[in-house]
C-alpha cells in the first residue's frame, strides 16, 4: 500500500537530507520547541531570513513544499494575536501582519499541497483499486479456467490411464489367452509331430511290409508262374497221358479186336492165347499201373491245383493286403499331408501369434511408457496446480485486501449517497416541499384570437420565468409561481423541472404531482402527453421511465427495488379500479346505472400507522419495467373509455390517479426505503355559474369542485400544521392526505388556456394555485417571494 507521504509534494534536496535524519513528528516537535523558545521555527525562521534578503517569493516557493503543520500549529497560527507594541508603531504592526500573512500563506499552500496529495492519492487508490479489481477478476477467471482445464486434463488423464490400464489388462488377458493358445498349439504340434513320427515309423513299417509283400508277391508270382508252368507241364503230361491213354485205349481196342481175332483164332491160337492172356495180364497190370499212375497224377494235379488255388488265394490276399496297405499308405500319406498342412498353418498361426505377442509386448511397453509420461504429466499438473493454488491464495489475499478497501470505499460511497440524498432533499426543501408550476398551452384552432391579449409573461428580473399576468376586463392580474412555462415549452422542458422529484420518490419520499386546471387547459397533455411521437410523451411515462432507469443504475450500489402500480379513477366520489381484469367489477358498489346499482367492489380507503394508504380490493400490479407500465397505462385508458361509455359520462369529469409504491432495499447496508409516487390528472375545474349544469351534470360539477377545494384546504391545514384536516368527504383528498404532509413533496401544475373566452376560468385556477403556492410545509421556504395566505380567500366555485 502506498503511504500517504508518497503523495505529498516533493521535498527539496536540502530538506530531504534533514528528513532522512529525523521523522516529520520529531521535526514538528522541533518546530514547536523552537517557536516556544522564541528562537524561530524552521519554516517561519527560514521565511524570516529570506524576507530579510528580499527574496520572499522564491523562498515561499521552495519552503512551502517542505513545511508541515500540526493541527495545534495551525490553530495557534489562526489564533495568533498581534504583539503589543507601541500604540502608534504602525510600521512594526505592518511587519508583524506581513509576517503573519506570509506564514498563513505558507500554511494555506501547505494545506493545498496536502489536499492535492489526498486527492491524487484518492484517485490513484481508486484507479489502483479498479485495476487490481480487474486484475483480480481476470486472474480469478484465468485461475478458474486454468483449474477447470487442469481438472479436465486430470480427469482426461485419469480416464486415459484407466482406459490404458483396462487396455493393458485386456492385452494381458489376450496375451495369456494367446500364450495358452500357443501352448495348446505347441502341444498339438508336438502331438502332431509325435503322431507324424509314429506315422512315419508305421509308414516305414508299412513300406517295409509293402516291400516284403511286393517281394512275396513277386515270389508268389514266380511261384505262380512256376506253378503255372508246372501245371502246364502237368497238363502237357496229362495230355500226353491222355494221348497215351487214347493210344492205350486204341491199342486196347486194337487188342480187343486182336483178341477177337485171337479168340477166333483161339482155338487156333490157344497157346497163343495163353501167352496173349499173360500179355493181357501184364497189360492189365500195366493198365492198372497206368490207371494208378493216372490217379496219382490226378491227385497230384488236384494237389497242385489246390496248391495253385491256395497260392492264388494267398496271392489275392496278399494283393488285397497290398491294396489295403497301399490305401493305408495313401491314407497315411494324406494324413501326413494334412498334418503337414495343419502343422504349416499352425506354424504360421504360431508365428502370427508370436508376432502379435511381440507387437502387443511392444504396445504394452509403449503404453507403459505413455503411462509413465502421463504420470509424470500428472505430477507436473499436481505441482502446477499447487503453484496455481498458491498463486490463487495470494490473489485471494489480494482480493480480500482489495475487498476490504472496496468495503471501505463502498462505505464512503454509501455515506456519499446518504449525503447526496440529504443534500438533494435539502435542495428540494429549500425549493419548497410544495411547489406550483404554471403551464400555458398554445392557442388551438378552436380558441379565440391572440394569446397576448389574455396572458402575458413579465420580463422583470425577479419575475422572469416565474411570473404570469392575466388580463380580464382590462384589468391585469399578476401571479408568481415557482416556474411558469409558456406555450413554447416542450414536454422535455417541463419534465426537466420535475425529474428531481422523481429521484426523491426513489430516495424514499412521498411525492405527489398533479395537474389542475379548467377543461381543455392541457392537464392530460401535461401528465400523459400524446402517443403519436416520443417527444410528446407526458410526465407520467417520462417519470416512470426515469424511475426504472435510476433503479437500474443503483443496482451497482446494491439497491434492489420492488415496484407496485395501481391506477384508479374517482368519478362522482366513487372509485373505479382501472386495472381490474373484470371491467364491470371495476366500479364501486355504491354506483348506479339508470337507477340500478352496479354490482362491484367496495373500495375502502385506509391509512396505516406508517402513513401508507391502502384501498381495499384495488388491483395492485408488480412492475419491473417501463414497458409493463406502458401496457398498464394502455389498459387503464381502455377501462376508462369503457367506463365512460357505460356510465354515459363525459371525458375529464373524473380524477385519474396513478400510484407507484417503491420499496427499496440495499443488500450491502440493509438500508430500506419506501417511497410513493402519485401522478394525478385532476378533473377539469368548472364554475357552476358558468356551466349552467342541471341534474346529474350539476352533481358531477359540485363533486369535482368540492374535491378540488378540499384539496387546497388539506394542503393549507397541513402547511399550518393544523390538527384538524378537513376532508369534506372528498375521496381524493382522503386518498392523498399521507402524501401531502410532513416531508412529502407536492408539485402542482396549474394549466391555463389562452382562450379569451375562458379568462374567468383561468383567473379562478390561478387564484387556487396561488393559494396552494402560499402554503409551506416542512422547512421555511426561500426568501425570494413574499407569500401570504388569506384564509378568507378560499375559492368558491359556486
Ligand atoms: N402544451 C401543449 N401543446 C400543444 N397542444 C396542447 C398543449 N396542451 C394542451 N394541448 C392540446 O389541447 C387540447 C386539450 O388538452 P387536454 O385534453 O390535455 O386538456 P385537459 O385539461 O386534460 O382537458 P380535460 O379537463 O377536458 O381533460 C388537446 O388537444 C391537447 O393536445
Amino acid at each position: 500500500m502506498a503511504s500517504r507521504n508518497q503523495n505529498r509534494p516533493p521535498r527539496s534536496p536540502s530538506n530531504r537530507k534533514v528528513g532522512a535524519e529525523e521523522n516529520p513528528l520529531d521535526k514538528r516537535r522541533r518546530i514547536g520547541a523552537e517557536r516556544t523558545t522564541g528562537r524561530g521555527r524552521a519554516p517561519f525562521g527560514a521565511l524570516n531570513n529570506k524576507t530579510e534578503s528580499n527574496d520572499v517569493g522564491r523562498v515561499e516557493g521552495s519552503e512551502c513544499s517542505t513545511v508541515e503543520f500540526t493541527k495545534e500549529e495551525v490553530e495557534a497560527l489562526l489564533n495568533e494575536k498581534m504583539k503589543k507594541g507601541a500604540p502608534f508603531d504602525n510600521k512594526k504592526k505592518i511587519e508583524q501582519m506581513q509576517d503573519l500573512i506570509k506564514r498563513l500563506k505558507l500554511c494555506v499552500k501547505w494545506f493545498k499541497g496536502v489536499e492535492d496529495g489526498y486527492v491524487q492519492e484518492k484517485e490513484k487508490l481508486q484507479s489502483d483499486l479498479e485495476s487490481a479489481e480487474k486484475k483480480c477478476a481476470d486472474t480469478e477467471n484465468e485461475m478458474k479456467i486454468k483449474i477447470a482445464e487442469l481438472n479436465e486434463t486430470i480427469s482426461n488423464l485419469r480416464t486415459e490411464i484407466s482406459s490404458l490400464e483396462e487396455r493393458i489388462r485386456k492385452e494381458e488377458s489376450e496375451k495369456m489367452e494367446t500364450i495358452e493358445c500357443y501352448r495348446k498349439e505347441k502341444d498339438a504340434r508336438s502331438a502332431a509331430e509325435q503322431m507324424q513320427a509314429s506315422l512315419s515309423i508305421e509308414l516305414e513299417k508299412v513300406r517295409d511290409e509293402k516291400l516284403a509283400a511286393e517281394r512275396q508277391a513277386i515270389l508268389n508270382e514266380d511261384k505262380y508262374k512256376r506253378s503255372e508252368d508246372y501245371n502246364q507241364s502237368l497238363q502237357n503230361y496229362n495230355r500226353s497221358l491222355q494221348s497215351d491213354l487214347k493210344t492205350i485205349n486204341e491199342a486196347h481196342k486194337r487188342l480187343e479186336t486182336e483178341k477177337a481175332t485171337i479168340v477166333e483164332n483161339l482155338s487156333n491160337v490157344r497157346g497163343h492165347n495163353k501167352a496173349l492172356q499173360d500179355q493181357l495180364v501184364t497189360l492189365k497190370a500195366l493198365q492198372d499201373e497206368a490207371t494208378k499212375q493216372k490217379e496219382r497224377s490226378e491227385n497230384e494235379f488236384k494237389c497242385l491245383r489246390e496248391e495253385l488255388k491256395q497260392t492264388r488265394d494267398d496271392r489275392d490276399r496278399r494283393l488285397e493286403q497290398v491294396q489295403t496297405l497301399t490305401v493305408e499308405v495313401d491314407k497315411y500319406k494324406e494324413c501326413t499331408g494334412k498334418s503337414l498342412v495343419q502343422l504349416d498353418t499352425l506354424t504360421i498361426k504360431t508365428n502370427a501369434l508370436e508376432e502379435t505377442c511381440s507387437s502387443q509386448r511392444e504396445q504394452i511397453n509403449i503404453l507403459q511408457q505413455h503411462l509413465i509420461a502421463e504420470r509424470e504429466k500428472l505430477k507436473m499438473a499436481d505441482l502446477s496446480s499447487l503453484e496455481t493454488t498458491k498463486i490463487f491464495e495470494d490473489q485471494k489475499r489480494i482480493i480480500r485486501e482489495l475487498q476490504e478497501r472496496l468495503t471501505e470505499k463502498e462505505f464512503q460511497v454509501i455515506e456519499g449517497d446518504k449525503l447526496r440524498k440529504k443534500l438533494h432533499n435539502t435542495i428540494l426543501e429549500l425549493k419548497g416541499n410544495i411547489r406550483v408550476f404554471c403551464r400555458v398551452r398554445p392557442l388551438l384552432p378552436d380558441d379565440g384570437p391572440g394569446t397576448d391579449t389574455v396572458v402575458s409573461f413579465p420580463t422583470s428580473t425577479e419575475a422572469l420565468g416565474r411570473g404570469i399576468e392575466l388580463v380580464q376586463s382590462g384589468q391585469k392580474y399578476p401571479f408568481t409561481f415557482d416556474k411558469v412555462f409558456n406555450h413554447e415549452a416542450s414536454q422535455q422542458d417541463v419534465f426537466i423541472e420535475i425529474s428531481q422529484l422523481v429521484q426523491s420518490a426513489l430516495d424514499g419520499y412521498k411525492v405527489c404531482i398533479f395537474a389542475y386546471g379548467q377543461t381543455g387547459s392541457g392537464k392530460t397533455y401535461t401528465m400523459m402527453g400524446r402517443t403519436e411521437a416520443p417527444e410528446l410523451k407526458g410526465l407520467i411515462p417520462r417519470s416512470l421511465e426515469q424511475i426504472f432507469q435510476i433503479s437500474q443504475s443503483l443496482k451497482d450500489q446494491g439497491w434492489k427495488y420492488k415496484m407496485q402500480a395501481s391506477i384508479l379513477e374517482i368519478y362522482n366520489e366513487s372509485i373505479r379500479d382501472l386495472l381490474s381484469s373484470n371491467r364491470s367489477s371495476g366500479f364501486e358498489t355504491s354506483r348506479t346505472e339508470n337507477g340500478v346499482p352496479v354490482t362491484g367492489k367496495q373500495y375502502t380507503i385506509k391509512h396505516d400507522a406508517n402513513g401508507n394508504t391502502h384501498v381495499s380490493d384495488l388491483t395492485i400490479v408488480d412492475v419491473c419495467s417501463a414497458n409493463e407500465i406502458s401496457s398498464l397505462l394502455h389498459q387503464a385508458a381502455q377501462s376508462r373509455s369503457v367506463g365512460r361509455t357505460q356510465m354515459n359520462e363525459q371525458s375529464s369529469r373524473s380524477h385519474f390517479v396513478f400510484t407507484l409504491r417503491i420499496c427499496g432495499i440495499n443488500e450491502n447496508t440493509e438500508q430500506q426505503v419506501q417511497g410513493v409516487l402519485n401522478l394525478i390528472d385532476l378533473a377539469g375545474s368548472e364554475r357552476l355559474s358558468r356551466s349552467g349544469a342541471t341534474g346529474d351534470r350539476l352533481k358531477e360539477t359540485q363533486a369535482i369542485n368540492r374535491s378540488l377545494s378540499s384539496l387546497s384546504d388539506v394542503i393549507f391545514a397541513l402547511a399550518k400544521k393544523e390538527e384538524h384536516v378537513p376532508f369534506r368527504n372528498s375521496k381524493l383528498t382522503y386518498l392523498l392526505q399521507p402524501c401531502l404532509g410532513g416531508d412529502s413533496k407536492t408539485l402542482m401544475f396549474v394549466n391555463i388556456s389562452p382562450d379569451p373566452s375562458s379568462t374567468g376560468e383561468s383567473l379562478c385556477s390561478l387564484r387556487f394555485a396561488a393559494r396552494v403556492n402560499a402554503c409551506e410545509i416542512g422547512v421555511p421556504r426561500r426568501q425570494t417571494s413574499t407569500r401570504s395566505f388569506d384564509k378568507d380567500s378560499r375559492l368558491s366555485y359556486g
